[in-house]
């Protein structure tokens, strides 16, 4: 089972150190990933520490998902009451 990770948690990783992003329900590591990045570094650190869900799916098909997905995903975002 992979983590439970809060949006709070998210939130926190925003650094070269460790920066999360959130991708659907899936969250992941992208800070040794940024340098590599085809759409370049500076678009993905803007979306450090928060949902790029909308922005992903707008410049990515599927198959980026497929190739990407399991190498950079740390955990799965948690449910939360929606208040
Ligand atoms: C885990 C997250 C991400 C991965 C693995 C990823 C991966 C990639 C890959 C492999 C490409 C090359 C083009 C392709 O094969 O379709 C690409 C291009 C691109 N990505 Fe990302 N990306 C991520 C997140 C983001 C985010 C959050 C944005 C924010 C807007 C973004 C914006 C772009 C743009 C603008 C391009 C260039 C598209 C083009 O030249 O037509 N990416 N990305």
């Amino acid at each position: 089972m992979s983590a439970q990770i809060t949006k709070a948690e998210v939130a926190k990783h925003k650094d070269e150190k460790s920066m999360y992003i959130i991708i659907d329900d899936g969250v992941y590591e992208i800070a040794n990933f940024v340098d590599e990045h085809p759409g370049g570094a500076k678009i993905l650190k803007r979306f450090a520490g928060k949902d790029a869900t909308k922005q992903f799916w707008k410049y990515h098909s599927k198959g980026v998902m497929d190739k990407w997905g399991a190498k950079l995903k740390v955990g799965t975002l948690k449910e939360e009451a929606k208040l």
